[in-house]
């Protein structure tokens, strides 16, 4: 089954809201209309960024999702510093980042977090876009498909398959993210293989194909091409090259099909 192609850009913690309405405007302006049938494009800014990007894009008619980077799982309450899924909702979010290594690494988020996160997006109506990757350390010992696996198993205990089937997985080794380092097509691809067939084991072969793996990690306009054309890596998950206009849309363009 052919799988439409995913281009999302992780800003991180970067451009405040005069800065982010900017390069969003940018982005729009470089969107041709008759791409969206080959390629779904993400913006994922700060929560302070997701009403005024996603305002520049409906004024624009730019079909670019937005989505959140981070959500918490309770609906309200006294939960001082979150944000919830019908907030992100509201700010006209489809997809949210879950369980990104920085926030298990720095912020000790947990398996079973991010489990809840995908639960209450998917409850929400929002795409969970999950986030995996091992260490090092992990690569080292020679464990990775493993513990990469055990990840994918963890976040999506207790979903089902048609719930499955909307979300989306982002294998990010950490040893390459931000450091320039990119995992070689072949490391890349046998991970997204690995996790193809544990979505297998848990949703069925059907659901499984259906789904999007995305590589994040250092990839850029210079290695793109080689990476999304292994079978299993149906896009990427992009930090640093999302920050300027010209590398981000150099990779929307390398993806397409
Ligand atoms: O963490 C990433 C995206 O979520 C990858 O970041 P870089 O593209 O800057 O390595």
């Amino acid at each position: 089954m052919a799988r439409k192609p995913m281009m999302a850009g992780n800003w991180k913690m970067n451009n405040a809201i005069g800065e982010a309405v900017v390069l969003t405007q940018e982005i729009s302006n470089n969107w041709w209309k008759d791409w969206e049938d080959k390629v779904d494009v993400v913006i994922c800014p700060p929560f302070v960024d997701l009403k005024p990007v996603k305002t520049v894009l409906e004024f624009d008619k730019t079909k670019i999702f937005v989505g959140a980077q981070n959500v918490y799982w309770e609906e309200a309450g006294a939960f001082t510093g979150e944000v919830s899924v019908p907030m992100i909702r509201e700010c006209g979010c489809d997809y949210c980042i879950v369980g990104h290594s920085e926030r298990r690494g720095l912020f000790g988020e947990t398996n079973e977090d991010v489990n809840k996160k995908v639960r209450a997006l998917l409850g929400g109506r929002l795409k969970p876009i999950v986030c995996v990757g091992e260490s090092l350390a992990v690569r080292d010992e020679g464990t990775t498909n493993e513990y990469v696996c055990a990840q994918v198993k963890a976040a999506f205990a207790g979903v089902d398959a048609d719930d499955a089937a909307k979300c989306v997985v982002a294998y990010e080794p950490i040893w390459a993210i931000g450091t320039g380092r990119t995992a070689t097509p072949e490391q890349a691809e046998e991970v997204c293989a690995a996790v193809r067939a544990q979505l297998a084991v848990l949703f069925g072969e059907e659901t499984a194909q259906a789904m999007r793996i995305l590589y994040g990690g250092s990839m850029n306009p210079g290695n793109v091409d080689a990476l999304v054309a292994e079978p299993d890596i149906d896009g990427g998950l992009i930090g640093g090259a999302s920050l300027k206009c010209d590398s981000f849309i150099q990779l929307v363009k390398a993806v397409m099909r």
